[in-house]
């Protein structure tokens, strides 16, 4: 891999008069300012250099280390500090004329189109980027965000196959399923539940949202109070900013629902599309394109991030560690791929979502609480078929990373189950899951602890259109047929609206 950099440096004045010292300076320069911080023999290298009449212009090479961009700027304060003491000459600017990122590649990229790259070639094995950068994107680390953009689509292939990592960790016994319909197509025949008018959406009536509620009940009874958790209300828009602490912004475009504001409240700005709609029976959604806002940000996608608002920038008390809150405030939406099919896989969802922070030790025991309490409801209350897995961290799968985390703690763990009515060898479904996230989240929002060790956080997401789903395609939809503690706590079946 290597950087190419030719460089104009500006001068107040005609160099020449400060020739000596320049030629001192190149002399001496790739053993010391361009070697610092480099492993022996990889600093930057001086390929040539010369004088114009207003100008220092210099050819750099480097590798990883020194990057051509980062000699630039030492050579700048070389020479100012030299030429600006005996000659009264000033180092106006640094302009970058050709500057290439060579990287080794075994295929060209797909999408070309990257910020400040004004070409990229696919040649002999490598891809050969040309920028096009100014000083402040040289010193702004423009040059080393393409590099790790690019070695990160190389490694990943470029998004696509995003390998999901899968090792199995537990399985329950099996057990009968004395049902094998699709609950979902019974659950429209009874009439609990219609499709929403939106994409992935649906309208619970009485029955299912009393289940949904029982299923929330239960996570109160089991994990919520016995383990001290504090219910709070996170934002359920989220704004640029937020997925850019959470590192969502890397990579959550194509699955979210974007939020717009109109440019302005005044009615007389809308009176066109009120009377286009007043006349026409039809929303002129072309007219509306112009009036909205740019999207400020989309609607709850992963449900924790916006809680990091409230501990962002602050130290917190070791009397309050761990934290341990949750919220069920109100839905998720997710922009999910074709072929949304029943309630297990929507647009638009709800979920509990727990979060704990707190030291290292404190975040594992915590996890560990929550999985001995999940094994017990699944086991012992719901009476499931169902396993534990660990996977790609959730965090890594929506920044469009593969692989594990790079601690063995630090991931996440499914919990999924098979749904009779899909077979055998049907694919089982995620119902929920539990994650350590490692320090990613209290680095992303700058959150420290008064012990100044550094915290670290996990969270845990019950998807309640899950466990029905899970729920319901192995134990039907006759109360009879519930385990105790699921009937107990639903109670009489609540009266259905009768249509003719
Ligand atoms: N499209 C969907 N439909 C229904 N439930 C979903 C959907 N997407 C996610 N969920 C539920 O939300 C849970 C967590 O989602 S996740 O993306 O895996 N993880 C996160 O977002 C973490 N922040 C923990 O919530 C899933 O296990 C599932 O129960
Ligand atoms: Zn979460």
């Amino acid at each position: 891999m290597e950087f190419y950099l030719k460089a104009s440096l500006k001068t107040s004045a005609d160099p020449a008069v400060g020739k000596e010292d320049i030629e001192k300076i190149m002399a001496e320069a790739e053993k010391t300012i361009l070697a610092k911080g480099a492993p022996e023999g990889e600093g930057a290298k001086i390929k040539s250099w010369t004088l114009g009449d207003k100008s220092i212009d210099v050819e750099l090479t480097s590798g990883r280390y020194v990057r051509v961009h980062d000699a630039a700027m030492r050579l700048k304060k070389a020479f100012a500090e030299s030429l600006g003491k005996t000659h009264k000459i000033g180092i106006r600017g640094v302009e970058s004329e050709t500057f290439t990122i060579t990287v080794p590649a075994d295929r060209d990229l797909k999408n070309k189109n990257i910020p400040y790259v004004k070409s990229v070639d696919f040649k002999d094995g490598n891809l050969i980027l040309a920028l096009e950068v100014g000083e402040a994107e040289m010193r702004n680390q423009v040059p080393d965000r393409i590099l790790t953009l690019i070695e990160d689509k190389l490694e990943q292939g470029d998004y696509g196959a995003k390998a999901e990592h899968w090792n199995l960790l537990w399985e329950s016994a099996d057990r009968p399923f004395p049902y094998t319909n699709d609950p979902t197509e019974d659950m429209l025949k009874e009439g609990w539940l219609k499709r929403g008018s939106s994409r992935g959406q649906w309208i619970h009536g009485p029955v299912t949202t009393r289940l949904f509620r029982v299923f929330e009940q239960i996570v109160f009874d089991e994990i919520l109070v016995p383990l001290g958790y504090d219910e709070m209300i996170f934002p359920k828009m989220v704004m640029w900013d937020v997925w850019k602490h959470s590192g969502h912004a890397k990579g959550i475009y194509p699955e979210i629902y974007y939020v717009c504001p109109p440019k302005t409240r005044d009615p007389e700005y809308w009176e066109d599309v009120m009377d286009y709609y007043k006349v026409t029976h039809e929303v002129p959604v072309e007219m509306l394109k112009d009036k909205i806002g740019d999207p400020i940000g989309g609607m709850c996608y992963a449900q924790c991030p916006p809680s990091w608002g409230f501990f962002q920038g602050e130290t917190i008390a070791t009397e309050s560690l761990p934290v341990l809150i949750f919220d069920r405030s109100g839905t998720s939406h997710r922009y999910e791929s074709g072929g949304i099919h029943g309630i297990e896989r929507v647009d638009e969802f709800h979920r509990i979502e727990l979060v704990w922070l707190g030291t290292k030790e404190q975040v594992v025991e915590t996890t560990q609480k929550l999985h001995e309490r999940y094994m017990h409801i699944f086991n012992d209350l719901l009476d499931l078929k169902w396993r534990k897995a660990w996977v790609t961290p959730w965090f890594m799968a929506q920044e469009g990373i593969a692989g594990v985390a790079a601690d063995e703690v630090t991931g996440t763990t499914d919990y999924e189950a098979p749904l009779p009515y899909r077979g055998s060898e049907g694919e089982w479904l995620e119902f929920q899951n539990v994650s350590i996230n490692g320090e990613k989240y209290p680095n992303g929002f700058n959150v420290k602890s008064q012990s100044g060790e550094k915290l670290w956080s996990g969270c845990s997401g019950v998807g309640l259109e899950r466990w029905t789903a899970v729920f319901l395609a192995q134990h039907g939809l006759d109360p009879e047929n519930w385990p105790p503690e699921v009937q107990k706590r639903f109670g009489k079946m609540p009266k259905q609206v009768k249509f003719l």
